[in-house]
């Protein structure tokens, strides 16, 4: 498991629509990525690339707004942690990640009352400065979502349940994109984004063409992730690792901060059931149940089922000032 490897497994979507031993391929590939790596290149998904140069054109434009536009939308402002964060205003592992970015999730009504996790739903913060932003997300978290979807069927037929088996838990996702933008470094700091697994399900990653700085643990290595042109970046979340047992691993990984003066721009989509839905367990067949781990829980990182307890620990810890504003009675 802990062999070592110059780079992150490719898997091709295409072989999907062969016959049956090309699906058998793909699903025997997709689970021997995550089981031994957590992340892979994944191409031949269909999304045309003028569609991708557009994102990307789009995440510019927004970067490139004046700062008072961005900060119209600061985070600090949504109760739902969605809208803009300034470079500095967010934490991995209690230290400052170098990088500026607008979250934006699934648009959805403000539900009052009940469980805490329903604090996170509720509408975004669209920037009236850049109106062509709302439908070219909302375009692109359905592309994602279809591929998403296709994925989970696929783990699904490879850990030997039903390929529905998590159709029902995202019946109502829970989606989320980010613009990133990672600056030039500033003197010796190098924490774009520090040491972290994804709290959720499945990430689907577009990085900028030629930007590296993306790095995956592999036992005692960092593998580098640079961009495959055309390809995403995929690595399942905590929740995938809980409900397989560790026989999927979520794998922790960092962002380095280009060289001073440049800068690198990704776009990573977050796949996730409704927040009140955990992810059904699966009762693995006896050879891979034999090659699961278990869970390790790290008490300082409890990781629970229900999807919307999970994603809220994680979004109070990076987003202290959201917390202290609108959440003071969770955060203590
Ligand atoms: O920017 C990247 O390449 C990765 C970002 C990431 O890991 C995250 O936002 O969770
Ligand atoms: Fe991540």
């Amino acid at each position: 498991m802990s062999t070592s490897l110059d780079s992150l497994p490719i898997i091709d979507l295409s072989l999907l629509a062969g016959d049956g031993a090309d699906v058998a391929a793909f699903d025997q590939a997709l689970l021997r990525a995550t089981h031994e790596v957590g992340f892979f290149y994944l191409v031949g998904h269909g999304i045309p690339e003028d569609v991708v140069e557009h994102l990307f054109a789009e995440a510019e434009r927004f970067f490139a707004l004046p700062e008072a536009d961005k900060l119209d939308v600061e985070m600090t402002r949504s109760p739902h942690f969605r809208g803009y964060t300034r470079t500095g205003g967010e934490l991995t592992e209690g230290r400052v990640d170098w990088r500026e970015q607008i979250d934006v999730g699934a648009e959805r009504d403000l539900v009052t009352g009940g469980a805490a996790y329903n604090r996170l739903e509720g509408p975004n913060l669209w920037p009236d400065a850049l109106p062509s932003l709302r439908p070219t997300l909302t375009d692109w978290s359905q592309r994602c979502s279809i591929i998403g979807m296709t994925l989970l069927r696929a783990w699904a037929r490879a850990l030997g349940a039903a390929e529905d088996r998590f159709d029902d838990a995202f019946d109502r996702p829970s989606t989320l994109i980010k613009l990133v933008r990672y600056p030039g470094r500033d003197g010796d700091k190098r924490q774009g984004v520090g040491a972290h697994k994804d709290p959720g399900v499945l990430t689907l990653l577009m990085i900028e063409p030629e930007k590296a700085g993306l790095q995956v643990e592999h036992g005692t290595d960092w593998i580098d992730a640079p961009p495959v042109p055309g390809a995403f970046v995929v690595n399942i979340g905590e929740l995938m690792e809980f409900v397989t047992d560790g026989y999927l691993r979520a794998t922790r990984h960092r962002v380095l901060s280009p060289p001073a003066g440049a800068s690198r721009l990704s776009i990573p989509f977050f796949f996730n059931p409704s927040v009140d839905r955990a992810m059904p367990h699966i009762d693995l067949p006896a050879e891979l149940a034999a090659q699961a781990p278990g869970v390790s829980q790290d008490p300082d990182n409890v990781i629970s089922g229900t999807f919307g307890d999970n994603l809220l620990k994680a979004r109070l810890r990076a987003h202290p000032d959201v917390a202290a504003i609108h959440h003071p009675d969770l955060v203590g």
